[in-house]
């Protein structure tokens, strides 16, 4: 404990007043609140909360890391940043609220990425770490470096109306990788951005991370350590599921193959994946020169194969053929005409243009970086979404 636990401002008394009365917490549980430190990786959706109630809680030290900005599209879920605050770094919007909301909190903002080469550093100055994150590599790299330096990991996750969290790396309890050993193949699991996410559903699993934390340092009721939780916030069902440790894992198995941070980007496919991705393919057409076609009224067929409530927010006024339906309704569609077919973000266009291809459609070309690369490069009055 760095401070001395019985001096307290008359205005700590009065703040933490309803933890002082519970007798979980008291005067001494405050302390240990107060004394204890709190790695957050990322301050998302998940981390808003996570970051906003440990500060309400007292605790007194937060680290924050994250290398983003803050965009219009997170403001209905990534509550500790505000309008006011589109275009700031995430850890300086952070920071300011989290000060606003407990000025006893202290804050290291680290604005860049957690990576194998910071993250044993960074952790080890940490009691406990939770994971806010978005991403396979960095889920994998937090649970590696929590086993490696002992600390317990408060994760995670959402999607669309889904949520999971866990306590991994806790007292001999399993780890991440002892639950999911192998990463799920690149693409196969599409991100928020792509598969959109229930505003208030980190809210909900932000909470609980945040509360198995403030368990942990209290030293109070039955921590996530050994369970996982899922939730479902459609039908509002919650259950769960026992995890054990895996004697083989890798990193907190019997005989450990990890000892440092590895290569995770490798380890989930991201590299290969974005290599493919940056490769340009002959099929592929830039936004520029889709430009030029519109504007010289060449003849071709633009066709649009995002789903319909996606075309009701922007459209570049092609025809609509969502992907799964491109295989019954590509009759539709002239055979002797060039075809320019496009998406989000150019990977379902990809795999029409491939499957247009396939059908013996001779001239089919895909927009590189789909509608999202026209709205950066053409026209920014079509919204990104
Ligand atoms: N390696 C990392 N180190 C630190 N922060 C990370 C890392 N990887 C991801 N993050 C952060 O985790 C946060 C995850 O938040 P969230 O999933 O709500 O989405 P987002 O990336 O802001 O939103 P969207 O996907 O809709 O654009 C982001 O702020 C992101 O920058
Ligand atoms: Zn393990």
């Amino acid at each position: 404990m760095n401070q001395d636990s019985t001096a307290w401002s008359p205005e700590e008394r009065h703040r933490y007043a309803r933890h002082l009365s519970l007798p979980e917490v008291g005067l001494e549980g405050q302390a240990k609140l107060r004394a204890a430190s709190v790695l957050i990786i990322g301050v998302g959706g998940l981390g808003s909360p996570v970051a906003m109630y440990l500060a309400a809680a007292g605790v007194g030290r937060l680290g924050i890391v994250d290398p983003d900005r803050v965009e219009y599209s997170n403001l209905q879920r990534q509550v500790i940043h505000s309008s006011d605050r589109v275009g700031c770094p995430k850890v300086e919007s952070a920071t300011e609220s989290i000060t606003r909301i407990n000025p006893f909190t202290a804050v290291t903002a680290i604005d860049a990425a957690l990576t194998s080469d910071n993250a044993m550093e960074i952790a080890s100055d940490y009691d406990i770490v939770i994971d806010g994150t978005d991403n396979f590599a960095t889920r994998y790299l937090v649970n590696d470096v929590c086993v490696l330096l002992n600390k317990p990991n408060c994760y995670g996750s959402i999607f669309r109306f889904e949520g999971q969290a866990s306590v991994f790396g806790h007292s001999g309890g399993p780890c991440y990788r002892c639950l999911y050993p192998q990463p799920p193949a690149p693409g196969t699991v599409p991100n928020c951005a792509e598969g959109g996410v229930l505003g208030v559903l980190p809210g909900l699993v932000g909470t609980i991370q945040a509360t198995e934390a403030i368990k942990l340092i209290l030293g109070i009721g039955d921590s996530l350590s050994g369970r996982l939780l899922l939730i479902d916030a459609a039908d509002m069902q919650f259950r769960q599921m026992k995890i054990r440790r895996n004697p083989d894992c890798p990193v907190c198995g019997d005989s450990p193959t990890i000892t440092a941070p590895i290569d995770y980007d490798q380890f989930c496919g991201v590299s290969s994946a974005q290599a493919d991705n940056d490769q340009q393919s002959p099929w592929d057409i830039e936004p520029a020169e889709l430009q030029r076609l519109l504007s010289e009224q060449t003849e071709f067929i633009l066709i649009d194969v995002r789903e319909p409530h996606e075309y009701a927010i922007c459209n570049l006024g092609g025809t609509l053929i969502p992907l799964a339906e491109l295989a019954d309704r590509h009759r539709e569609l002239p055979a002797d005409k060039p075809l320019v077919v496009h998406c989000k973000l150019g990977l379902r266009s990809a795999k029409a243009t491939r499957q247009l291809r396939e059908l013996g459609y001779k001239d089919v070309r895909n927009l590189r970086g789909g509608i999202d690369a026209w709205s950066v490069q053409i026209d920014q009055t079509i919204p990104r979404y």
